[in-house]
This record gives structure tokens, sequence and C-alpha cells, in this order.
């Protein structure tokens, strides 16, 4: 088959008075920074692109018990702030939202609320499970964790229900660091020991004697911001540090004088084991019984990190059995504990409530960081500490604003395209750029083409939290291929082009050769154009509506559709023609601000040359 040959300008109708680039240079860009969160069910689709804060406030669930908080202003999103936040942080929240503090709610009254919320604001002591996100009716959009660890987020609840968790991932690293040097010198003196005796009226001197830190020992197992910190802080104590963590740099590591270890090697040769790694399913109970078991009689270990990644009951055994000396834990499996918790009760344990984030200024960061970022999200802007959804840096945001509208908009063609609709199964996305493949994060680009395929044949809404996630529950699977051009890698992208397979199509003339529907596109001028169908090379500005004819390539014929359409007053804003050959088959894309009638759409279908034709909503 003959390459077809794209004649775009030189046909341009000329009945239209707009200029064929008719899109303002870089319009898209903002609406593409204001992406991942997209109102959902209760919103309008011509919304899609709006922040949440200018949409209108979503009508409180029907199921849910309470009428909106008095004082409330309507058009503001509404935050709940369910655990003690710093004021500045609150400050920050009640400019731009409606500000619920409502500290210490029972499950059942989390879930009563939160139908009315767009946004919680927790700490550790919340649990955020499935049970809160179906509550939600669909209206919460955006979990802030005021700190670190989101263990007690339901992050695949979260993803599923489309809503971005984020945390304050550096506020309160230097806290936590500094509570574990005062953990670790504490229990090393017997400090809270022999002050609850001299406070008994007791004077024990010789039960109190402590152990030396210089020259000893110290494992961090969890090298990451607060493992570092102890690290550093450690060293200057005159610590030997070493540390295991199987994801952390050994040039990080080595810069500040600390020597990455097996696990192996981390427990057997501590005299001090601090913990700093996440509660995750892999750490979950880490140090057990066979842990124990492999370490030098007399360790003495500090957990700053979450109960969880001890089994209590195994310290209690390690603890009798003298393999344990002593332990200092500001964090447990239950919080706060039993009250006759034999490990909290245990002689040889120093115990403190959670304190590990709680100081003045740790918590003022931590209240900034997490307002900052829930007032982001909310604005739909891509947050930096999202935790279930790509982070996406804000350089290479703005250089792949136009490709994501791009991207979003193929998916959004070729889905219209399918005869019926349904039954994609599989999507073949192709980048041709000149960067290298690690050069370029396709992340965001493979969600917006989701979004595209999924949002018009579902009720689904979908965004960068929930792509992956609703393309796999739907069954569709969506590969991506690069191919490396030569050439400057200075534009990202050269084009992207989706590809359907095994399915048929209620415009055939959109099947290549190799039996896909195949939509190609390109950003010309920062404006997203089309610029392949099938086998033929068209050029549209994707913007308004698109119909694509596929007619009899003669004179006369951007004329006959011009008309019809301007009877009905559609004003064309972009008109392209590729074709096989002068005078074969040729396909006309034209770009139409207005959604044409059905009479009209009629009327173009029975323009003798038309041989097919489809009408697609951007
Ligand atoms: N007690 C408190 O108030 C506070 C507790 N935390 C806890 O400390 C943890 C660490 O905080 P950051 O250092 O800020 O997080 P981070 O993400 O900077 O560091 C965690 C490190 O653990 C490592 N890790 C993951 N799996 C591991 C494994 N199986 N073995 C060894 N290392 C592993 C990671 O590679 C990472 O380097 C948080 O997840 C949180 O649970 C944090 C702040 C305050
Ligand atoms: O940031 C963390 O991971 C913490 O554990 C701090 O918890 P908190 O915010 O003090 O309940």
């Amino acid at each position: 088959m003959a390459a077809p040959t794209p004649t775009t300008a030189a046909r341009a109708a000329t009945t239209h008075n707009r200029p064929l680039l008719s899109s303002p240079r870089g319009a898209l860009a903002p609406s593409f920074l204001r992406l991942p969160l997209l109102p959902r069910a209760h919103a309008q689709r011509a919304r899609l692109l709006a922040p949440v804060a200018a949409a209108a406030p979503a009508a409180p669930s029907t199921a849910s018990p309470d009428a909106p908080a008095a004082g409330f202003v309507s058009g503001k999103p509404t935050v709940l702030v369910a655990e003690k936040l710093g004021a500045a942080g609150l400050a920050l929240l009640r400019e731009f939202a409606n500000v619920d503090c409502s500290y210490g709610l029972s499950p059942e009254e989390l879930r009563a609320k939160i139908s009315l919320c767009d946004a919680l604001i927790v700490r550790s002591g919340t649990k955020v499970g499935r049970d809160v996100f179906e509550a939600s009716g669909g209206r919460l959009r955006v979990v802030g964790r005021a700190g670190v660890g989101i263990d007690n987020v339901d992050l695949a609840a979260a993803t599923e229900h489309g809503c971005l968790v984020v945390n304050a991932p550096t506020a309160n690293t230097v806290a936590a660091a500094e509570h574990g040097i005062a953990l670790l010198t504490a229990m090393a003196r017997n400090i809270a020991q022999a002050d609850a005796s001299l406070k008994a009226g007791k004077w024990q001197r010789n039960k109190y004697v402590g152990v030396s830190l210089v020259g000893k020992t110290l494992s961090i197992l969890g090298f990451g911001k607060v493992g570092s910190e102890v690290a550093r802080r450690a060293k200057g104590l005159g610590m030997h540090v070493i540390a295991h963590d199987p994801y952390a740099s050994a040039d990080r590591a080595r810069a500040i004088g600390v020597e990455l270890v097996s696990m192996e090697e981390a427990m057997t040769t501590a005299d001090f084991i601090s913990l700093h790694m996440p509660l995750t399913p892999a750490t979950n109970k880490m140090l057990n019984d066979e842990a124990f078991a492999k370490m030098k009689k007399g360790v003495r270990i500090i957990n700053v990190a979450r109960g969880g990644v001890i089994d209590e009951d195994a310290l209690v055994r390690a603890l009798d059995s003298g393999i344990v000396a002593q332990a200092a834990l500001d964090v447990f499996t239950k919080e706060p504990p039993l009250a006759d918790s034999k490990l909290v009760l245990h002689e040889n344990v120093t115990v403190t409530p959670h304190l590990g984030a709680s100081t003045v200024e740790a918590q003022e960061g931590v209240a900034i960081e997490i307002a900052e970022a829930v007032i982001g999200a909310l604005k739909g802007e891509l947050a930096a500490s999202a935790v279930n959804a790509p982070m996406v840096p804000a350089e290479v945001l703005s250089e792949l604003a136009p490709f994501v509208v791009l991207a979003e908009k193929l998916g959004r063609l070729a889905v219209q395209l399918v005869a019926g609709g349904g039954g994609i199964k599989s999507v073949k996305v192709t980048y041709a750029s000149a960067r290298a493949p690690d050069d370029l994060d396709t992340r965001l680009l493979r969600a917006m083409i989701t979004k595209g395929l999924i949002e018009p044949i579902s009720s689904v809404f979908v965004n960068l939290v929930n792509a992956d996630f609703t393309a796999k529950q739907r069954g569709v699977r969506i590969t991506e291929e690069r191919i490396l051009l030569d050439g400057s890698p200075e534009t990202p992208i050269d084009y992207i082009q989706v590809q359907i397979a095994n399915v048929e199509s209620k415009f055939p003339s959109a099947i290549s050769e190799t039996g896909e529907i195949t939509v190609e596109g390109r950003v010309k001028d920062g404006v997203p154009h089309l610029t392949k169908v099938g086998a033929f090379q068209v050029d549209v500005s994707l913007e308004g509506s698109l119909i694509l004819c596929r007619q009899v390539d003669q004179p006369g014929m951007i004329g006959a559709v011009g008309s019809v359409l301007g009877e009905e007053n559609v004003n064309v804003s972009f008109m392209s023609v590729g074709r096989l050959a002068p005078r074969k088959h040729a396909v006309m894309a034209i770009g139409v601000d207005e959604e044409p009638s059905k009479s009209t759409l009629t009327k173009i279908g029975e323009i003798p040359a038309i041989e097919e034709f489809v009408f697609l909503k951007l």
C-alpha cells in the first residue's frame, strides 16, 4: 500500500474564520497540572480538569446522617482533621477549606462524617480502613497522613477508590531521630528506672550501673531518613555504626561513615539494634524468636519505628532469657498497649507513648507540610509526597503537560472508534522519542491513556491514582513500547500511538494494515494534534470534537461537508485530508467547536462520495 500523503493546510476549509491552529499556545498545560484528582460521580464531565476547590461542593451524600456543619462556607472543600494538628497548618487549611477538627472519633463516627468530607487528615492514631473509603461514597479525594508511617491507611482501598494518600515525609525526621537517641542513652544509663526509684524514695546507686556507648556497635535496620540521622548522632557519641537496608545506597552510607551490611551481620554483631524501617508485610515481626536467637547475648533494642516490626511475645521471652538485656520502645503493636502488657511492665524495658514525632518544632512542621500537600491535592496538583500515585518531579510535569493532554485524547478517540465500545482487552501504546527509555517517565501518560480509554465507556472516573487498578479490573491489558529515534532529545516525545487489537471499528479506515485500530498524535506548538488514523495521515488539532470521513478523493469534498456544517452554524476549527494516493480514498478529519445535530450528521453521511464517517467527542 502506498504511503498516505498528508495534505493538511492546503486543504483547510476556507469557510470558517478561525486560524488553523486555534488553540492558544500552552493553554492546556495548566489544566493538566490539575489533573490527578478529578471530580467524580457527582461531577460534570465538562469539569473533568477543574480543580476540586473551584468546583461546586459535592452534594452531601444522601446516605449521610449529618448536614454540613454550621458556619461552613459553601463552595469550599471540607477537610476533616481527625487528630491534633499544629496551629500553623490549621491556619493554612482554613484559608482554603472548611475545616472540621473532630478529635477522638469512634470508627462509627468517622464513617458517618466522612461522606461530607473531601479530605481527611490523620496521624498514627486513626485507622483509615476500607470501611472509611466505602463510607465516603466517592467524595473523599485525599487522605493526608500528618507524619511518615502510612501503615494505618489501607492504601489498596484508597487506590481502588481513586483517593490520593499524601504524607509529611520530612518534618518529623529529626524529632524521631532525636527520640531514638534519647531512648538509646536513657536505656544505657537506666534513666527512667532510676528516676522512678528515686521518686519512690530510694537511693539505688549500685542497682543502676549503666553501659557505655563509646566503641559499641550500633546496627541500624532501615537506613532511610530517620535511620541515617540516628547514625550521624550515634557516630558523634563514638559508636561504631553499621546498617542494613536492602534498598539504601552504599555510597550514601559511606558518606556518613556507615557500612551497609547483611541482615545476618547486622543482627549477630550488634551491641545495640535500632529499628527504622516502615511496617510492611515484609517487615512485620522481623524481630522474632529466630532473629533474637542469632543476636549477641546482652544486646539492647531501640524501636522508634513501629511496634509491629517486633514479635512482642518473642521480645518478652528474649528479655526473660537475657538474650536481650534491655529494650527501649516508643511504639507498640497495639496502641495504647494493654495496661497489663508484660512488655511494657518489664523492668528492663523503657517505654514512651509514641512520642517520636512529638516535639513542638516537628508538629508545627508536619502540620504545615501536610496542609500544603492536602491543599495542593485538592487543587488537583500532583503531590510530591503522594504515596499511592507516581511522584513526578515538577519540571517533568510541566514538560509532559501537553503530552498528557494528547495521551488522554488519543485514548478517548481510540475507544470511540471501537464498534460497540466494549470488549477491549489489548491496547498497545508506542512512544517514539529520542530520549533514552530511562529518561522518559511514561506512567503519567499511560494513566491518561487509560483514563481516555475507560471513561467514555463506563461510569468509572479514572485518575492517576486508580488508572492501573481500573484497567486491570476491567481486563484491559495495556502494553507500552518505545521507538528510539535519532535526533535531539530536547522534545520528550515525537509521537504517541495508541492501538487497540482484536476489535472491529465503526470507522473501518481506522484499522491499520496490521489489523488494529490505530490513532497517532503529536504535540505541535504546545497543542496536541491527531496525525494518523489507521493508515491515513491527517493533521488536526485536538480540540472540541472531531468528524472523520472516508471519501473518494475528489474536488469539492471540503466545501460539501463545510456547507452542511455551516447550515447548522457549526464552526469548523480545523480540517485536514489524508489520502493514500490522488483520486483514491482519503480520510478527512474535521475539528468542530459545536456538536452537530443528528440530522446534520445524517446529511454528511448522505454526501455521495462519503463512504464512511464517524463523530468523535474529545
Ligand atoms: N515513633 C515515631 O513517632 C515515628 C516513627 N516513624 C517510623 O519510622 C519509619 C521510618 O521513617 P523514615 O526514615 O522517615 O522513612 P524512610 O522511608 O526514609 O526510611 C525507611 C527505610 O527503611 C528501609 N527498609 C524497607 N524495608 C526494609 C527492610 N526489610 N529491612 C531494612 N530496611 C528496610 C527503606 O529502604 C528505607 O530506606 C516510618 O515508616 C515510621 O514508621 C517515623 C517518624 C516518627
Ligand atoms: O510519622 C510517623 O510515622 C509517626 O509515627 C508519628 O506519629 P504521630 O503523628 O505522632 O502519631
